[in-house]
């Protein structure tokens, strides 16, 4: 099979689909890779790393869309690239289709089949392809979160760990995930004082365990934030329900109730977003108030760090890249239920139950659509 990578072309992101290694497995499984002419730069491989490792180098996107059988990138394909993704051609990348009509629109009229990294699933049930992403962005969060609390970026003039005779930040976490979990991480080492929200009773208890009183949990309902909100400095949005748009757990009223300057990093854009007054931003220009309130907002947080990032994702999407490769997608995800769960479009069908519910869209079982 030809596995070609296209440079990344969503503003701001400087990771890369596949890694010099990656791309040397692929080789050696009898593969073709073609990798489009500094690619990797923004992640620190250079095109020679790639030609060592036994791939071959595009001039442009172009080439790459019309010649190869499964593109592997990192971001959803933008409007450019949707428009060269051809029928039997497969795309491999995340997609967050469930807040994205537009984009679902086009992969459908594309005829190609989309499998989603964000929904492929393991045996513990979790998100494998997600995990690596959702690890560095929690621990960014608190990071990001401190510098929009600083009051040159609009923030209260708060410093997270507070010094001895003045008290630290009180920073909520909602949602106690992979995200959840390494926010609280940094943020406890940062010495703020954290409150994890979550709707799992389990999740609770596992963090509860794991930080042995160094924060403090609490049930995620209405009543319990809305009593929190108004003590917060920052608030990080970690929910996930998967594949689908997240819930909007801080309504535009709440805003008023909170302080003036305080701060909202949402995670969770890229499934819409679980604060009703967050938009996505960029890199570029991270952070706009509404009534008072500072947010965060980036959906390619992961990109900041882009060769730690890059390493990561290519760690954990090689064996379902090779899979792909070396069975063709339709034997790969029948063997795979987990790798069948990133199915999200086939052939002009949506195959995933919670893109429908959220765009009022007809699905196709993927059970169905992998018989042929
Ligand atoms: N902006 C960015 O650059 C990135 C965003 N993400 C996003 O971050 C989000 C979280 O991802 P993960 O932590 O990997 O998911 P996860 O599945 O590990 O954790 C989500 C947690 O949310 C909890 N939850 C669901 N509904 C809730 C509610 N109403 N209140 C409180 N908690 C609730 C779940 O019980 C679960 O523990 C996802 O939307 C993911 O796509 C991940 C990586 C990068
Ligand atoms: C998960 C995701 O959307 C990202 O890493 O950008
Ligand atoms: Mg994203």
């Amino acid at each position: 099979m030809k596995i070609g990578c296209p440079t990344e072309i969503k503003p701001q992101e400087f990771r890369v689909g596949l890694t010099p290694n990656a791309a040397r497995e692929a080789v050696a499984a009898g593969h073709e890779v073609i990798v489009q002419k500094g690619a990797g730069t923004g992640a620190g491989f250079t095109d020679a790393d790639y030609t060592a490792a036994g791939a071959h180098l595009a001039d442009t996107a172009q080439e790459i869309f019309a010649t190869a059988d499964m593109i592997v990138k990192v971001k959803e394909p933008q409007a450019p690239e949707r428009a060269m993704l051809r029928e039997g051609q497969v795309l491999f990348t995340y997609l967050h289709l469930a807040p994205d009509p537009e984009q679902t629109r086009d992969l459908l009229a594309s005829g190609a089949t989309c499998i989603a990294y964000e929904t492929v699933t393991d045996d513990r049930g979790g998100l494998p392809l997600l995990a690596p992403m959702s690890e560095v962005a929690g621990r960014l969060a608190p990071q990001v979160g401190a510098w929009t609390l600083q009051k040159a970026n609009g923030g209260l003039g708060v410093l997270m760990g507070g010094v001895p005779g003045v008290r630290p930040a009180n920073v909520a976490i909602i949602g106690g995930g992979v995200v959840g979990t390494a926010a609280a991480r940094v943020a406890v080492g940062m010495g703020a004082n954290v409150t994890v929200l979550d709707r799992s009773v389990p999740r609770l208890s596992y963090l509860d365990d794991v930080f042995m009183g160094r924060l403090t949990t609490q049930y995620s309902d209405r009543g319990g934030l809305a009593e929190l909100l108004p003590r917060m400095d920052l608030v990080i949005g970690a929910v996930l329900i998967p594949g689908a748009e997240a819930p909007k757990l801080i309504k535009r009223a709440d805003l008023a109730t909170m302080k003036p300057g305080a701060a909202l990093v949402d995670v969770a854009i890229d499934q819409g977003g679980c604060f009703e007054t967050s938009r996505a931003t960029t890199h570029a220009d991270p952070v706009y108030e509404v009534d008072g309130i500072m947010h965060y907002c980036v959906a390619n947080m992961p990109g900041a760090v882009a060769r730690t990032s890059t390493i990561a994702l290519g760690n954990a999407t090689m064996p379902f890249m090779l899979a792909l490769a070396n069975k063709g997608w339709r034997q790969a995800c029948a063997e795979d239920p987990h790798l069948l769960n990133g199915l999200n479009v086939h052939a002009g069908k949506l195959t995933y139950y919670a893109v429908g519910v959220a765009q009022g869209l007809d699905v196709t079982s993927p059970q169905l659509v992998i018989k042929g």
